[in-house]
Formats: C-alpha cells, structure tokens, sequence
C-alpha cells in the first residue's frame, strides 16, 4: 500500500490546532438522483443497518433504492432553501460561528473546519485540507449529543478509514458524547425557557428523538439512556414536574422494532388523554434538518391536529445560536488541555531542516 504523503508540507509552517464538527450528510439535491447515491452509501454503512451484508445488499438495491429516493427527495424539497439543505447551512455557519469564538480565545493558532460523514463536504477531504494548513493536533466533534453506533460510531469509522491510509498521523481527540454536559443542559435549558417566556407553556413538552432499532440497545448501545439522561437533566433545570414531560423517539426506518414510545403515535394519542397543547423539543439534533422541519415540524404537527389537539409547537434546534457556540467553544477548549503550549519553533525547524539538506517532496 502507498500511504498518503504530506502536502505541502514546509519546515517553517506554523503547527496547528485542528477542530473538526461534523454531521451526518445531506443530499446534494432534493431530486430522485441526487437522493439515490446518498441513501446508498448511507444505508450501505454497516453501523446504521446491522443486518447480514448479502441479505441487506439486496434488499437495499432491489427494494429500498428503487422507491425511498423519490419520496425522500419530495420531503426534502419541502425544507431545501435556496443556498441548500438547512443541516448543511447551520452546519457552515456553526462552524464559521466556531471559528470566530475560538480566533478570539485562542488567535490564529486553531483552525475549525466542517464535515459530512456521508457526502461532501466528506470527512477526508476536510482532513487533508486542515493537515496541508499545518493542523498537527485534532479534535473532532460529532455533533451529536447521545453516543450511538450510527452516528458516532460510524464517524469515527470515517476518520479511523482515512489515517489508515496516511503515513503521519496528527494528535487526535474526539469527542464521542457530551449528553449530559452542563453547558449543552444549559444551553437546551434557556433556549425552552426563552421560548416558554415569549409564546407560554403547554400541557406538555415532548423530548422527541431520533429512534434507532431496539435491537442496538439490547445489544449495548447507550444511546436510548443518554436520551433519557438529558432529558432528565433539561427537565430538573426547568423545575418540570413528572408529569409535564416525555421522552419520545422518531423517524422510524423499516419493519423491526424501535425505540419506544415513539413520537407520532404519542402525539396521536395525547388528545385523547387530555393534552390538547404540546411543546416538541428535539435535543438530540444539534442542527434543524429534514427531520425536524419536516417531520416534526409539519407531519406530526398534523397528526397532533387531526387527533383533535389544539396547539402544536416545534422549539427550533440550537443551531448557531450564541449559546450553542459558547456551549461548543468551552467544550473544544476542553479537548485543548496541554495543546496550547507552543513547543515548536517553525523558523528553527526550517534552519535545521535546511542544514541537514532535506528537501520534502510535495
Ligand atoms: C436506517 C436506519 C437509521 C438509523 C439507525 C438512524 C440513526 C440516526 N440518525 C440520526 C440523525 C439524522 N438522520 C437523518 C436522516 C435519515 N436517517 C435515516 C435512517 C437512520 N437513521 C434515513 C434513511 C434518513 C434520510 C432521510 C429519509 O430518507 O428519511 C438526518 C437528517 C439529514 C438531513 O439531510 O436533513 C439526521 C440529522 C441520529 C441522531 C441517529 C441516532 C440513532
Ligand atoms: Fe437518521
Ligand atoms: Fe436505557
């Protein structure tokens, strides 16, 4: 195997710190086409669907990519705005929000990037990049909250796939949950407080999250408790009584069993047991994206209604609110624990470099 070189690598450049925020990926349109080669390598990920490889290659090929890309492509139509898909755009500007917070902590020495797990901008693309500017020590944030295999399983998959093709590796941290920080509690805390001052409260907040198959948490997966973990936290914060909140989960994806309760059902049955005003809140999303505008936002708002409910609210993700970049500074800072101290001097390097008569190739 040839391993990856490094580009542009010059004695004189200055080390870097590196923090890189990712997510799970977008489309590059909401058209049939451009669904069909992201659902692919999405659902080809053996962390996200854990069923035996040739089973699943067919059902996957046969079946699901010849109807989900055309439906899923109209749904994303209904939230796409004109520079793109909303998770892309709140992802950018998170991290040019980053950026600017950790430039006026730290200078110039860190440099924050960002990246898909599945499409572009893709997690080695943005890697090689951030080494070519002379990053040299990396912390890599999934910004998702609660751990699962799917997501930050699989995105360390990501990252582990691409240093095993390069030959000099940076420092590396990552950060695989931060469910329960206080900072993350606080920041979700404010922004439902914020929210209950300026539109009132409800009969009851809902706590809705992504589901994944219960499987995954009888065989070990802790992301089920660290959705409850945070909602406990979020709710103590709030002075919520027992009664006055759930904890749901939602997006359910084919015929096996999730997560429970799940989030469209509850909603349909709340009317019925005498809550007719409800406040969603979807805490383990860091960005609004299709599954929140759309499916919490729109369908099950809808499903609420038609039940008979009478006021439905979505409370919108963290976003790049001030709070959340705050929030997500004092949590990379914390990754930067004897990294700050600068042991290298660049001018020195390139002067010795030189003596020894050695010319890196690009
Ligand atoms: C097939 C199984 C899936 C698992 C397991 C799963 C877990 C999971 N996903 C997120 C966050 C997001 N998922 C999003 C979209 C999405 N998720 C699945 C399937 C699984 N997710 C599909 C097929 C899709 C695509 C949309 C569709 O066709 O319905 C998104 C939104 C992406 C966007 O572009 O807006 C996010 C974010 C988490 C946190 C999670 C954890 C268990
Ligand atoms: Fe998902
Ligand atoms: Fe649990």
């Amino acid at each position: 195997m040839k391993y990856k070189g490094s580009p542009g690598f010059d004695h004189a450049q200055t080390p870097r710190i590196g923090v890189l925020i990712t997510n799970l990926g977008t489309p590059e349109a909401p058209e049939k086409k451009a669904l069909k080669p992201y659902l692919k390598q999405f659902l080809s990920d053996p962390r996200v669907v854990e069923v035996p490889r040739l089973l699943w290659w067919f059902i996957l090929n046969v079946i699901i990519l010849n109807v989900r890309p055309a439906r899923s492509a109209e749904a994303y139509a209904t939230v796409w705005e004109e520079e793109g898909s909303p998770l892309l755009l709140h992802t950018r500007d998170q991290a040019s929000a980053l950026q600017e917070a950790l430039t006026q902590r730290h200078g110039d020495r860190i440099l924050v990037d960002y990246a898909m797990r599945y499409g572009r901008p893709a997690v080695s693309n943005r890697i090689q990049a951030m080494l070519k500017a002379g990053v040299r020590k990396l912390v890599v944030i999934p910004l998702y909250p609660q751990y699962s295999g799917p997501t930050g399983g699989s995105t360390f998959d990501a990252l582990a796939e691409d240093f095993r093709a390069r030959r000099w590796l940076p420092d590396l941290r990552f950060v695989a949950q931060y469910h329960d920080h206080p900072g993350y509690i606080r920041a979700l805390a404010d922004s439902i407080k914020a929210y209950r001052e300026a539109h009132g409260s409800a009969d009851k907040l809902i706590f809705s999250y992504h589901g994944e198959p219960l499987r995954y948490l009888e065989e070990g997966d802790p992301y089920h408790c660290q959705c409850h973990k945070t909602t406990r936290l979020v709710a103590e914060s709030l002075g919520l009584a027992e009664d006055d909140y759930l904890t749901t989960f939602q997006s359910r994806f084919g015929r096996e069993e999730w997560l429970q309760p799940y989030t469209d059902e509850t909603l349909k049955s709340l009317p019925d047991r005498g809550v007719r005003k409800v406040q969603v809140v979807c805490p383990g999303f860091s960005a609004d994206c299709l599954e929140t505008i759309e499916e919490i936002g729109e369908e099950n708002r809808e499903y609420f209604m038609d039940a008979g409910g009478e006021d439905y609210a979505y409370i919108p993700c963290l976003n790049a609110t001030p709070a959340h970049i705050d929030f997500l500074a004092d949590l990379a800072e914390e990754q930067l624990s004897g990294w700050l101290e600068e042991r290298t001097d660049p001018a020195l390097s390139a002067r010795l470099a030189a003596e020894m008569g050695y010319v890196p190739k690009s």
